[in-house]
Order: structure tokens, then sequence, then C-alpha cells
């Protein structure tokens, strides 16, 4: 008979035990699992990116239901477990359930800690911890603007970033004098914090919290030296609490955690405690990378193989912000027995520290250039003597030092993913013995990526850098959301195969496993059949996002947006009378110049914007939607002394010629008519500077939160030719791009050489530009179409359905 292993804790930690007792000895068990929380088990530390909005909760499921029946597990969701009974080996939980085992797993992981202050019960103060808390604050982002986020460590720093891009204005509130003290030391902490500032974050450093002020619902705090703040949503991000009530009460032994030895057994015979609620020599880990090893041993133990002890932990961390790169591992504080090495680039914002023991590396921080992080981190865990280096010298790059790619230059144990301890030698032996050949085979054979996903692009290098010729960046198969297994290239080809024209029978014929899709694959399978067939396709406006339903931009408060068109950021003295008269009879509250030139008309309400529209009588200009933006102009030869090109005119011409197109990501352009570049040409998707005889063409620019100078793509000599490479360019990316993907992020992926050397070939140019003006030959100005169509104007703004 088999027997019979409860795991109490359906998290990160417990399940990967019970993953890894499935590998050692599938059959040996008759499993059980009880999850307080109503999901099946789930990717905790991408909680931080769903608040950024870089995933959805739903696609950060690790095991889903299907697992669980696959395996023959019992899992009952939604249920705690509320007393053990270690003499009649029996386990109950609230619902009632009672049931015995030969051995038990406790994985309770850790409680929130939540500060014992005044108003700490309120509404709209919340931890972040799990699903819940996450769409609480999702929630609250939509209605209040104010957020506090206490704790300015990494938690809180993640918490406050999604806040900000959800747009809010946070202010983290933090109890030392620099932040993450627990793994920066202060001149990182400071780097970190002038980062973060420059992102919009506010901070309130060495401040105690004394209450949460308000009525029912939090409105503000009140520190210790008698200041408040305004909030109405409150985030406790000050640390951690193993979970070992249900432990306590059934007697076993309990510190901070509960105890458990090199095996991970309690004092209670058949009974472990794995992951954050267990106390190893004295410490209790918050980070999945040692709970995974614990996972390991205990696994291995509780099915009778053999293993090592588990003998503790160096934890790395890195911060999940995007734009800053901070590592850190290890004994990071200089001391009296420990001397350190730093590097420090004012200039550029880069700071390196290594900590030495003796000749023993034994920590490290670093600070806007990670890439050493994990060759230091194997170090650290090694304790690697480093006697015979020179010491400066170990914090240089390992690629510069070795004139090759950084994960060329690593040795066969060096980590390539921190959280599931895969090293580059387990990474190789996945893609030349078991074949592994794109970056999700390797997580499915290795776990590397699984967890936190900074490590992807390190397995991708080394995937490609391992196959060398046989590499084939075609087959790097992604799927495009969880309702399928198709990557977009097979989506693509399966919609030109086999003629398909609707996003549901795109579904349905290619075996989704939802009904609906998700707001991932919607939007994506409706902008990939618009390219595929632009004048067959009939666009779904109920597959876009909110702002390219209503043709504006929607605001905090409910109201919207309104931008003209005004191409090349030129305007006249009708158009802008126009414009007041429609701001004043609309009592518009704000206008605003924009970045791109444009006329910003800020808090019209919804109901008025047909007549706004027909009152403006101009062309949209498209703010709101994955198309082209804005051509930015200098004035260029006509007035500037400098000038040496017509920039206003090609301006012009290029956003009448490819205004309202319809491409992967938003879409800007700038010409600017000479070098100095006033219309800041270099980091525009697509830049053109005027030199003498001619235009440059500048590509991939950026200037968002990933900012990126464009590539020379080419120099031509006339309009037409700019003209015609625009085109090409363009319908290129149309074509091959992945939906939602800025033309920076394309050409890095896709390589500056590969798309010039498509753009060389006449034949093909000619062909692409062919395409790109069938594409252009459907667009029709969306304000005027809506003004001019009654049952879309009442649908959509009087909320009245139309039969
Ligand atoms: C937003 C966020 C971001 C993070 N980012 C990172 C990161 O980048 N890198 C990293 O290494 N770590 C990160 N962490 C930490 C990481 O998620 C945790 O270390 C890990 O999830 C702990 O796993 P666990 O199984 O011990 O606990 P948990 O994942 O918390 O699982 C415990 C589960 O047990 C359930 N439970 C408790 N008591 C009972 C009971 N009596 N009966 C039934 N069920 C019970 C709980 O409801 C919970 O679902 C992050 C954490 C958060 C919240
Ligand atoms: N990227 C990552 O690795 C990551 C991300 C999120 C969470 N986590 C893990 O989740 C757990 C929780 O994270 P955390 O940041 O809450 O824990 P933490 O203990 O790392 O940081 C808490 C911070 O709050 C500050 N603090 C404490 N009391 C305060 C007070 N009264 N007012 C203001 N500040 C106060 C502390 O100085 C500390 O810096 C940790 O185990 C962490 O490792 C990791
Ligand atoms: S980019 Fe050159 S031509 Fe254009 S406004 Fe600036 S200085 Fe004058
Ligand atoms: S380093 Fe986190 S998943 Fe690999």
């Amino acid at each position: 008979m088999k027997k019979k292993l409860i795991l109490i804790g359906n998290g990160m930690a417990g399940v990967r035990t019970i993953e890894e007792v499935l590998k050692v000895s599938g059959e040996e068990f008759e499993i059980t699992i009880f999850g307080s929380e109503p999901h099946p088990n789930y990717n905790r530390i991408l909680l931080s990116k769903v608040l950024q909005g870089d995933t959805e909760v739903k696609d950060i499921t690790l095991n889903d239901w299907e697992w669980y029946q696959e395996n023959n597990i019992q899992l009952h969701t939604g249920e705690t477990v509320i007393k053990i009974d270690a003499e009649m080996k029996t386990v109950f939980s609230d619902s009632g359930r009672v049931e015995r085992y030969d051995e038990l797993i406790l994985a309770t992981g850790s409680n929130p800690f939540i500060l014992p202050i005044a108003g700490a019960d309120k509404k709209g103060v919340t931890a972040f911890r799990d699903i819940s808390d996450t769409d609480e604050m999702l929630e609250a982002s939509k209605k209040y603007k104010k957020a506090a986020v206490i704790g300015g460590g990494l938690l809180g720093l993640e918490a406050a970033r999604g806040l900000l891009n959800l747009g809010m204005d946070v202010s983290v509130i933090h109890l030392a004098p620099s932040l993450m003290e627990r793994q920066l030391d202060p001149i990182a902490g400071k780097l970190l914090q002038k980062e973060l500032e420059n992102q919009g974050m506010k901070f309130l450093l060495e401040k105690q919290t004394e209450a949460i002020i308000g009525n029912d619902r939090a409105e503000g705090l009140r520190f210790k030296d008698g200041t408040e703040i305004e909030a109405d949503l409150v985030v406790m991000a000050v640390g951690i609490k193993p979970n070992t009530k249900l432990a306590k009460e059934s007697g076993l032994s309990v510190n901070r955690g509960i105890i458990v030895n090199d095996y991970l057994q309690t004092n209670i015979p058949h009974v472990y405690a794995v992951g954050e609620c267990a106390e190893h020599d004295g410490i209790a880990y918050g980070l999945v990378a040692p709970l995974y090893e614990q996972a390991k041993v205990l696994a291995k133990h509780i099915c009778g193989n053999h293993t090592d002890p588990y003998k503790g932990s160096v934890v790395s961390t890195q911060l999940k912000v995007s734009g800053v790169n901070v590592f850190s591992a290890g004994d990071f504080i200089e001391g009296e027995d420990k001397k350190a090495i730093k590097v420090f680039d004012d200039q550029d914002g880069i700071y390196k520290k290594i900590v030495l023991r003796g000749n023993q590396i034994v920590g490290a921080v670093l600070f806007g250039d990670t890439n050493e992080g994990s060759r230091l981190f194997s170090m650290i865990q090694k304790q690697a003597d480093v006697s015979g280096t020179s010491k400066v010298s170990i914090l240089q790059p390992a690629g510069e030092l070795a004139g090759s790619s950084l994960v060329e230059s690593m040795s066969a144990e060096e980590m390539i993913c921190g959280c599931n301890g895969v090293s580059k030698g387990t990474i190789v032996d996945a893609i030349q013995k078991q074949g592994c050949s794109s970056v999700d085979e390797i997580k499915a054979c290795t776990s590397a990526s699984r967890s936190c996903g900074g490590c992807k692009p390190l397995v991708a290098e080394l995937l490609q850098c391992t196959l060398g010729e046989d590499f084939d960046a075609g087959s790097q198969k992604e799927a495009i959301c969880s309702c399928t297994d198709l990557s977009r290239d097979e989506i693509v080809d399966e919609i030109k195969a086999k003629g398909l024209s609707h996003t549901k029978e795109v579904m349905n014929v290619l075996g989704w496993n939802t009904e609906e899709g998700c707001s991932k694959c919607r939007p994506a399978l409706n902008y990939y059949l618009g390219m595929v067939k632009p004048t067959e396709y009939k666009d779904e406006r109920e597959s876009r996002f909110v702002n390219e339903r209503m043709h504006a931009n929607i605001q905090r408060d409910g109201t919207y947006s309104v931008v003209p068109r005004m191409y090349g950021g030129v305007t006249n003295a009708k158009d802008l009378r126009r414009i007041a008269d429609v701001v004043e009879k609309y009592e518009i509250p704000l206008v605003k110049v924009t970045g791109g030139q444009r006329l910003d008309l800020f808090g019209v309400k919804k109901e008025d914007l047909p007549d706004v529209w027909k009152e403006l009588d101009m062309p949209s200009g498209y703010a709101y939607g994955k198309s082209l933006r804005t051509v930015k102009t200098c004035v260029g030869e006509q007035f500037c002394r400098f000038g040496t090109q017509d920039s206003m005119s090609l301006g012009i011409a290029l956003e009448k010629k490819f205004e309202g197109l319809q491409t992967p990501h938003k879409v800007k352009m700038a010409v600017s008519a000479c070098p100095r570049s006033c219309a800041e040409s270099g980091f525009k998707d697509i830049g053109y500077i005027g030199i003498e005889g001619g235009w440059e063409l500048y590509v991939g620019g950026n200037g968002g939160t990933h900012v990126r100078g464009g590539d020379l793509l080419i120099k031509v000599k006339t309009e037409a030719e700019v003209m015609e490479i625009t085109g090409a360019y363009l319908q290129y990316y149309r074509e091959t791009a992945n939906y939602l993907e800025r033309t920076s992020a394309w050409i890095e992926r896709v390589g500056l050489t590969h798309v010039q050397s498509v753009l060389e070939d006449k034949e093909t140019c000619k062909k692409l530009n062919d395409r790109m003006n069938e594409a252009l030959s459907v667009y029709k100005d969306p304000w005027k179409e809506i003004v001019n169509n009654d049952k879309t104007k009442k649908e959509l703004f009087e909320n009245v359905v139309m039969s």
C-alpha cells in the first residue's frame, strides 16, 4: 500500500518539494495538499510584475489544476489546516476534513509584518503578499491617486514601481537612512534612490510612522516627528515573519521559524518543515533559491534516498524594477576582518564592490552594471581563494578579460539561474545531451528561468553560443500567452495558411485552451489578422484596449484627453482658433503642448467626445493608438541658419503618408534638418537627420523607460528614397515584430545588419512597399467615422445598446 504524504501550504517551496518527490519516486506516495488560498500553485515572485503591468495573474500559474490531476494529487484549496494531532498522525482542516498521514510537510510560508500602529486596520491599508493584495492595489489605483509604501526594502520598492506604473503618486517611507540597507551599502542605496527618484518615486527616509489617519479609510500617515502626508492607499512592506501558528499550537519546536535539522526534520517524527516557515541553523530564509535547495534535500530524504545534508545557503538578490540594475550577495559590509575593493564611476552611475575576508571573497554589491553578478555569486558560494589574482581584476567584466561573451567565459559550475540553482554546465548538458533547443525547453528540463525570470537573457545567450551554427533564432518559440502553446510566428503562419479571418476562429481552429482568449491574445490576434489581410479584415473593436476603442486616452478621473492631428507639429491661426473655441465651449480644463509638438486637450467628458471631434474638424492625432503617433520636426532650412534640408515639409509628407497605419506598438518619428538634431531624431523609432546632400535615417531609438539611442540604418540622397526606405522598414517591422514590441526591442532582437540586408534588396523593398500601400489604402479617420455613425456614437458614448 502507498504511504500517505500530506503537504500543508500550496505555495512555492511546498509544491517544489512535491515536484522533487515525484521526480525521485513517483509511485511511492498518495499525496494530499491543503492550501488556504483559492488558487493552484502560482509564482508569488511575479506578483511584482503583475502589479507593474508586465504580466497577468492568469499567466503566473506554476502548476495548473490538470497537473494535480495528472499526478493523482488530492488538492484542497481554500482550506486551512487548523490542527495536527501528531500522536494519531492526523490533520484537521477548517472545513471539518480529517486526514491521516504517514509523512507530513509544513510549508506554511510567512505572514507579512503589519506595524502595530493606530489605524493599521483601516480600509485602504494592505500588505503585498498574495493575489488578493495585488488585486486590492490594482482596484485602489483606479479610484485613488496618492499611495504611501511603508518600507524601502525589495518588496516595498517593487510595489512602489508597480503603483507608479498604475498612475499613482507614490511616496516610500523608510526607517533607515538609505534604501535596501539589508542588501546594499549606503553608496549603492543612495545611487538606487537617485535612479528611482528619476523614475518619479518620492522618498521620506529615517521616518517612523506613528499612525494611519483618516475616518473609515486611510487618508494619510502621521510620523513620530509630528509631520503628516496624504495617502489613500497604504502598503506595508516592512518585512515578513514565518507563519508558525499551526506548528506552535501542535507542539512543534518553534523559535522565529519552525526549527528543523539538516534534513528538514522537526522535533516530531515524520513531521517536516520547508520554505519560509522553517528555521535552519538560526536562519529563516525569504528568497526562493535556498527554499528550493531545502526542497531537494527533503524530497530525497523523505523518499529514503541518499542525500547530502542541507547546510544553509548564501543568498543573492536582484531588484525587479525595470531600468534599475542592482545586485547584492553574501556578506557585503566591510569590517575589521573584512576589506572591500570598490570601483565607482560617478559619471555613468556604476558602482561595484567586493568584500574579502583574507583571500576569500565573501560578498559583493553591484549597481548600474550587474553583468558580473553570476560570476561573483559563484565565487562567493565557493568562497573562492583569490590570492593569486590581481584583486581589482575580479571586478572587471569576464567577457572583456577573455575577449569573448560573458556567458562563454563562465565556467561550467557557475550559476546561470540563481533562483533554481542551475549551473552553466547543467544547461549545456540539457542542450547537448537532451536536445533542448529553446529557452522554454531548457526551462522545462532544468527549471532555469522558471522563477523570477531574470536569467532568461543569459539562458538564451548560452543556448545561442552552445548551438553555434545550429542555433535557429526562428525556432525560439515562446507562446504568446497561456491560452495557447503557439508562438507568434506559428499563429501568423496558420492565419495565412488556413485563411483564418476572425479572432474567435483563430482560437477555435488553433485549439485555444480558453473560449474567449485573454487580454494578451485578443488584441494581438486582432492586429495579426489586420496585418495579414488589411483590405479584408474587419477590425474588432471589442478586442482593442480601452483607449483604442474610445479613440481617446482615458485619464485618472474618467475623463479623456483629445489630441488632434497637426502634421509635422505645424499649425495655423484657423486651427488654433477652432481649438480655442472648442476648449471654451466644452469647458476643457487643460490644454498642454506635448513632447511630440501637439496640443493635448485634457479633461474632456466622455459624452462630449463626438461633438468635440466634430467641432474641431481635424483628423485624429492617434495619441492613443498602436500606430504612427507624431512626426516631430525642427524648423529647418526655411528659417534656421544651420538647416541644410527642409525638415518641416519632409515631416509633413511622412505623417500624411503613414497616418493611421496599424503597427505592433506606437511609432514616433522626428525630422531634424542638421546634426544638431533639435527634433531629437536620435531617440525616435525612426529619426531623420539632414546632412549636406541628403538624409541619414536612424532607427530603434527610444526615450521612454528603456532609453536607447537610434542606430544609423542608411544614408540616402532624396526625399523619394526616404519615403521608400521608411515604407519598407515599417512594413518589415509590421510583419515580423511581436504585438506590443517597440521597434527598439525588435531591432535588438532581429539585428540591425539583418534589417539592412533585407532593405538592400530592391525587389524585396518594392514588395514591402506594395504591401504597405495596401495597408494604408484602408485608412479612414476614426473620429469622422464615429461622428457620422449614430449607432456607434450612441453605443460608445451614451451607453445605449442599439439593436
Ligand atoms: C511580491 C513578491 C515578490 C517576490 N520576489 C522575489 C524574488 O524576486 N526573488 C525571490 O527569491 N523571492 C521573492 N519573493 C519571495 C518568495 O516569493 C517567497 O520566498 C516564496 O514564495 C516562499 O515560499 P513558501 O512556499 O515558503 O511560502 P508561500 O509561497 O507563501 O506559500 C505558503 C502557502 O501556504 C498557505 N498556508 C499557510 N498556512 C496554511 C495552513 N495552515 N493550511 C493551508 N495552507 C496554508 C499560504 O496561504 C500560502 O499559500 C517575493 C515575494 C513577494 C510577495
Ligand atoms: N527581488 C526580490 O528578491 C524580492 C522582491 C520582493 C520581496 N522579496 C522578499 O520578500 C520578503 C519581504 O520583503 P520586504 O522588503 O518586506 O522585507 P525586508 O525585510 O527585506 O525589508 C523591509 C524593509 O522595511 C524597512 N522597515 C522596517 N520597519 C519599518 C518602518 N516601521 N517604517 C519604514 N520602514 C521600515 C526595513 O528597514 C527594511 O529595509 C523578503 O524576504 C524579501 O527577500 C524579494
Ligand atoms: S536641427 Fe539644425 S536645422 Fe533644425 S532647428 Fe536645429 S539647428 Fe536648425
Ligand atoms: S535567476 Fe530567477 S529564475 Fe533564474
